[in-house]
């Protein structure tokens, strides 16, 4: 590393920190998955996992990962939150196969006053007792200052008072954690200067919430500080409003921070959020930078414009570094050039006549607030292409559909069939059968035969992500022949009546 280069630790805190995100309870196997792919992939330093002595689940959680991180040689990054009560966190951590402890210790007065009633000096035996039961039992020892940012507020001579006591103990890490999410980033930047210039051989770790938003701006003030480590945990997860996001500090630190570097692999944070995001339970706004769904797309028609010409709206946060995709939009604004851009992703030309229909049509479904994705867009395009090809001698003007608790579904259809139009009302065992019942009334009187329905089969666009469009696909037979229709609507009795609507015209 260049001499100006500072290699910063990165701690992931998401099995620790981040599952006590209200509501989140990972399994033993998620959560060795999880420590597998943030050591092996994400390649954090450090992974802290569990708090001690909570339950038997956590137990095994944590019997799992060492197992498999000693086999692999990582044992010593992977980390346990301990209390203060002489061995009984560490014998529990030692019987789960943890090496490393991080214990949690009293880094404000008014924490130290309340919650413990205790004095500084009492205290600091305790700790020094509990460090040194852990060196004998081969266990080595970080320090979290718990509530240190109120600490720093409010009691700095105790915080202080505290450091040149624990600077002297053989610990290898001094946590510094802003408990509540309080600080601003100037403050982190003065708090931790001041502690880093006085204690110049001590490792310090900043661990910071997210209560304002100010989670990434203070671990880059932190680090500007001279901070040797981050904790971090994947989307944000945390505490109340979580802890500082791993990919955006990460991003952070790459972009604006050039003599920082860490080991954290770019490309592996979006799919280390989609694994967190799916055994957690906890939906990633689609806003939330870097790993968010909606983050690398392009809604407005004029971006993807000045994207074709000269890249005009890119970024350093370039998408594919966090091995993501850059995407245009479909909707009301996204315009030709997202649909080209689109259209060009999936290999597909149209002439200008059939792009001005498609366009039409993703506009329509754009007004109606329907989603529409790349992955609509074939379908979109065969039905405008097949509807190209059908003249509408048949035509549904309008209809009523009723469907209501304990009634029968009805209909009230209003049919121009060559300029003659009729009207009959019908009822069925769905909506469906209750318009084809109207419609047979009408073919009935007209003295005209219907193809006989055959089948009837509904898909929506792969990936189920559209809540644009339906496709219902009716297989009919006719004079001993068989052919299908296809509808396409973001109601699924409208995409059949549209599929009919095709057939009516076909016979
Ligand atoms: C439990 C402690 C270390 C913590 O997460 C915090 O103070 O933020």
């Amino acid at each position: 590393m260049p001499n100006n280069q500072r290699y910063i630790e990165i701690m992931d805190t998401t099995l620790r920190d981040g599952e006590q995100t209200s509501g989140v309870s990972f399994s033993a196997s998620e959560k060795l998955t999880i420590a597998q792919s943030l050591l092996t992939e994400v390649k954090v330093d450090r992974i802290e996992i569990a708090s001690a002595r909570v339950s038997e689940g956590e137990f095994d959680a944590v019997k799992k990962i060492t197992k498999w991180a000693k086999t692999n040689g990582m044992l010593n990054r992977v980390e346990v939150l301990t209390f203060v009560d002489g061995d009984v966190s560490i014998d529990w951590m030692i019987k789960a196969g943890a090496k490393v402890a991080n214990l949690l210790t009293k880094g404000s007065l008014n924490h130290l006053t309340h919650q413990l009633k205790k004095k500084p000096e009492q205290h600091f035996a305790e700790i020094a007792e509990v460090i040194n039961l852990a060196k004998k039992k081969g266990i080595e020892t970080n320090v979290y200052l718990e509530d240190w940012s109120n600490g720093m507020r409010h009691s700095k001579a105790y915080v202080f008072q505290y450091l040149d006591f624990i600077v002297k103990q053989p610990v290898k890490r001094v946590m510094l954690p802003d408990t509540l999410g309080i600080l601003t980033p100037v403050e982190v930047y003065d708090f931790i200067s001041e502690i880093v210039q006085r204690y110049p051989t001590t490792h310090f770790d900043f661990h910071g919430h997210n209560d304002y938003d100010l989670g990434t701006a203070n671990v880059m003030e932190a680090l500007r500080a001279g901070a040797h480590g981050l904790h971090l945990t994947v989307n944000g997860m945390g505490e109340r409003a979580g802890n500082a996001p791993l990919a955006s500090a990460i991003a952070v630190m790459n972009d604006f921070m050039p003599n920082i570097k860490s080991s954290v692999v770019e490309k592996s944070l979006y799919r280390i959020s989609r694994l967190v995001e799916t055994f957690s339970g906890i939906r990633i706004p689609a806003n939330k930078p870097v790993v968010g769904e909606n983050v690398f797309t392009q809604t407005a028609g004029i971006h993807a414009d000045g994207d074709k010409k000269n890249k005009l709206y890119f970024s350093d946060l370039m998408p594919e570094r966090f091995g993501r995709q850059r995407k245009y939009a479909l909707g009301k604004t996204s315009g030709k050039a997202n649909i080209e851009n689109n259209l060009a992703q999936l290999g597909i030309q149209l002439s200008d006549a059939d792009l001005k229909k498609v366009t039409q049509r993703i506009i329509e479904l754009g007004d109606k607030k329907e989603m529409v994705t790349q992955a609509d867009l074939p379908y979109i395009i065969s039905d405008i292409l097949d509807s190209n090809s059908i003249q509408d001698k048949v035509k549904v003007e309008n209809y009523v559909l009723t469907h209501s608790k304990e009634l029968r579904p009805s209909v009230t259809l209003r049919l121009a069939v060559n300029g003659e139009t009729f009207e009959e009302h019908a009822q069925g065992d769905g909506q469906y059968d209750a318009f084809m019942n109207a419609l047979k009334k009408i073919y009935k009187q007209k003295k005209m035969e219907l193809p006989q329905l055959t089948d009837y089969a509904v898909r929506i666009p792969p990936g189920g992500k559209s809540d644009a469009l339906c496709e219902t696909i009716i297989t009919w037979s006719y004079n001993n022949k068989e052919f299908k229709t296809r509808g396409l609507d973001s109601d699924q009795t409208v995409s059949a009546i549209k599929a009919t609507q095709k057939m009516l015209n076909i016979i």
